[in-house]
């Protein structure tokens, strides 16, 4: 449905150029819903807008629809964009048109009748809520109210595949979680398949099947979501599900952390399970079959698209060898166990 293969970007040339994309492959199956994330610059913009051609990659291809995009100019092009919808983090609307003369701009500038326009748009303002709104101008709206037009109007051609460039990014959480309800019911309801970009985890958490990571112009990862929250495999993956998670060590802690271990000091450790090892009475065991005793600094279960998955913050309190076999007996039974630092015994 949408497929990127070795596509790279470079913008400028010489000492100036800047590799916005290196080398990218990417296959979204149809009816998915694709989140691409990563930190400001890494490339994410660029990707999204080389799917539909915005941006023209400077080597590779671009398949979408069963069409290759990197092969078609002029009105080849923009016919096949008529089947990608896009919208954008600012909504892009225009301020002297009603709600329904938004919708109805890519219909009439691909010649459509105004019967046929009228028919069209007013199921398209339903769909997405608006329909008492169909008079009112863009200034007269709420930001989530604006973003749910461009929506209809990116729906307006019925394309296949919609394209969403930090769509929600402008928005507060509650329009945000609002917004994305919508996304999953066009994606369900439509069989529209998605390709979203952002920098927000709780997106991805929220709608996505399967999310890539990208840094540096290059996919890094790509994994279904529940696989990149349970054990993401770059630091840059975990650095993002910390973060998300804020599951770091107590401040006052952070300050006594040693790197070295040694006989005087415990470990403190971050726990990531999931699976049965979450309904697994693990702690009291590592007491009875490894003599350690488990002191809890921080915790949470996170549900993440039907599976579950818990976070710990703990000192381990032992001799140095108790610790140790305390941690492969917590590897053993498939926790992620991160030593964070030591701790001296007698603090
Ligand atoms: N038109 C352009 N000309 C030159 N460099 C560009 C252009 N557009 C983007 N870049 C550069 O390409 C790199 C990737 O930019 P891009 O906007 O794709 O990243 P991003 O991940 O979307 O960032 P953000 O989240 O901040 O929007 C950056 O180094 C950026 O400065």
């Amino acid at each position: 449905m949408i497929e990127l293969e070795n596509v790279s970007k470079i913008y400028g040339s010489g000492d100036a150029a800047v590799h916005a994309l290196s080398g990218v492959d990417l296959h979204i199956p149809q009816g998915r819903i694709h989140g691409v994330i990563g930190l400001s610059g890494a490339g994410k913009s660029t990707l999204i807008r080389c799917v539909n051609l915005l941006e023209r990659p400077s080597s590779g291809r671009v398949t979408v629809n069963g069409q290759e995009m990197t092969r078609l100019s002029g009105p080849a092009l923009n016919r096949a964009r008529h089947r990608i919808g896009m919208i954008f983090q600012h909504f892009n609307l225009l301020t002297t048109r009603t709600v329904f003369a938004n919708v109805a701009l890519p219909l009439e500038l691909m010649g459509y009748k105004r019967g046929v326009i009228k028919e069209r748009v007013a199921p398209l303002l339903k769909l997405v809520g608006l329909d008492d709104k169909a008079g009112q101008f863009p200034a007269q709206l709420s930001g989530g109210q604006k973003q749910r037009v461009a929506i209809a109007r990116a729906l307006a051609s019925e394309p296949a595949v919609l394209l969403c460039d930090e769509a929600t990014s402008a928005l507060d959480p509650q329009t945000t979680g609002s917004i994305l309800e919508l996304l999953r019911k066009i994606n369900r309801d439509l069989g529209i398949t998605i390709l979203l970009i952002t920098h927000e985890m709780e997106v991805v958490k929220s709608i996505c099947h399967r999310v890539s990571l990208i840094s540096d112009g290059q996919l890094v990862e790509d994994a279904e979501v529940g696989d990149f929250f349970t054990s993401p495999n770059t630091r840059l993956g975990r650095d993002f599900l910390n973060d998300f998670l804020q599951l770091e060590p107590p401040r006052e802690l952070v300050t006594r952390l040693e790197e070295a271990p040694g006989e005087q000091r415990h470990p403190v450790v971050r726990l990531t399970f999931s699976g049965d090892a979450v309904s697994t009475p693990l702690i009291s065991r590592l007491a009875r079959e490894c003599g350690v005793d488990v002191s809890i600094l921080q915790a949470k279960v996170e549900s993440i698209q039907q599976r579950t998955l818990g976070l710990m913050i703990a000192e381990l309190m032992g001799t140095p060898a108790q610790t140790e076999q305390a941690m492969r007996y917590l590897e053993s039974h498939e926790l992620k166990v991160e030593v964070l630092g030591h701790v001296r015994r007698d603090d």
